[in-house]
């Protein structure tokens, strides 16, 4: 259990293509995972994710441990049965949230004394803590807790959470006693190749079947967080997979596979959904612009989703505009559709040995970047 199984790397650039097996089932990277932060993809169905071949979705400790409570997750048999989903779950450890969420009242080496930013009320969250709760939660890949820094940050700040990071690392460790659930390490280090290249000395040395890249995707230009890339992919284990924690943009992911990412996650095209942006093969659009009023095309005629194979343009934006559920369903569904395809069209040009030509055709057909 837990083994990664390289199948392919691509012989010009770090890209790979291999198996991670899990209690509910085999995870064939590169992936992206569809963030399901409250236990719920938001506005989809389990049954309409696995149509659109999502193979691994997140939740989050700390949202699921404000509300409903770890205990009533644990009590209904877990995530899996309470959200009726039967295939891996990553949850991440609420090292991230807390400190973007919560009300800080206190953060020591010891954890941070926080508030709830639902009703106020006051909690100690720390490794120990954040062990517990994702045991009770049962997700088959659990995240160490970590201090993740916003960016910019001084390298005192960041040299500081790193060291933080991996004392965390280690009690998490301790506290981890659940056999049917990996542990993922986090690697920190802000922006600054040598603080990188500290904390995944750290992190690996203390040993996990998985390492999360932290820190990266929180306001830094997309150059530095390559150049972070650069560095990492020479100084992690080669038989281990690389998790690149909050990523994103469709252009983020084969950029960060061609460094040697496995998996990925981002609240992007879920978000976007919601206000109407779209993913499309040269790009981004918004469906709520008025030139699409009388488009009678699919939102993007060279893809095959469920959206883009009953629906046009132009009953989306009126749906948009008025005010239907359906609307932000049916972007949600696309976009996810999009991000899932473009990594299983990562995959299988790395399996046939054509990625740097799947790459450079990706780059010069796709403008769709931005904020
Ligand atoms: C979700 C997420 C995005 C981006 C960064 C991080 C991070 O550094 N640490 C954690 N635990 N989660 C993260
Ligand atoms: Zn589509």
């Amino acid at each position: 259990m837990f083994e990664f199984r390289l199948q392919a790397q691509c012989p010009v650039t770090g890209a790979r293509a291999g198996e991670f097996v899990t209690p509910h089932g085999v995870i064939k990277t590169p992936v992206f995972m569809p963030v399901g932060t409250q236990a719920t993809v938001k506005a989809m169905a389990p049954f309409e994710l696995e149509e659109i071949g999502a193979q691994i979705i997140l939740s989050n400790t700390y949202h699921l441990y404000l509300r409903p409570g770890a205990d009533i997750v644990e009590e209904a048999g877990g995530l899996h049965s309470f959200m009726d989903w039967h295939h891996p779950i990553l949850t991440d450890s609420g090292g991230f949230q807390v400190f973007s969420l919560a009300t800080l009242n206190r953060v020591t080496d010891e954890g941070v004394e926080c508030q709830s930013h639902i009703d106020g009320s006051r909690h100690m969250m720390d490794p120990e803590w954040s062990m517990e709760v994702q045991q009770k939660l049962g997700s088959d890949i659990a995240m160490c807790f970590d201090q993740c820094l916003h960016y910019p940050t001084t390298k005192e700040e960041a040299e500081t959470a790193l060291a933080r990071t991996t004392r965390w690392a280690r009690r998490s460790k301790d506290a981890h006693t659940r056999e049917d659930q990996a542990l993922f390490g986090i690697i920190q280090g802000s922006v600054y190749e040598d603080l990188r290249r500290r904390s995944a000395e750290d992190i690996t040395s203390i040993g996990f079947p998985g390492y999360g890249i932290g820190g990266l995707s929180v306001g830094e230009p997309h150059h530095i967080m390559y150049e972070m890339l650069d560095v990492l992919q020479h100084v992690m284990p080669f038989d281990k997979p690389r998790y690149l924690m909050g990523v994103g943009h469709p252009s983020n992911l084969v950029e960060g596979v061609a460094r040697g990412v496995d998996m990925f996650d981002c609240v992007l095209p879920t978000r976007n959904g919601r206000t109407g942006t779209v993913f499309v093969s040269t790009g981004r659009i918004n469906i709520k612009n008025q030139v699409y009023a009388r488009d009678f095309t699919p939102l993007d005629p060279s893809c095959d989703c469920y959206v883009c194979r009953h629906f046009t343009k132009a009953y989306i934006r009126h749906l948009y505009k008025a005010g239907e559920i359906l609307a932000a369903r049916l972007c949600s569904w696309h976009n996810l559709h999009f991000l899932i395809k473009l990594m299983e069209g990562v995959r299988e040009s790395i399996l046939n040995g054509t990625f740097p030509a799947f790459r450079k055709n990706f780059i010069e057909v796709f403008h769709g970047e931005g904020d």
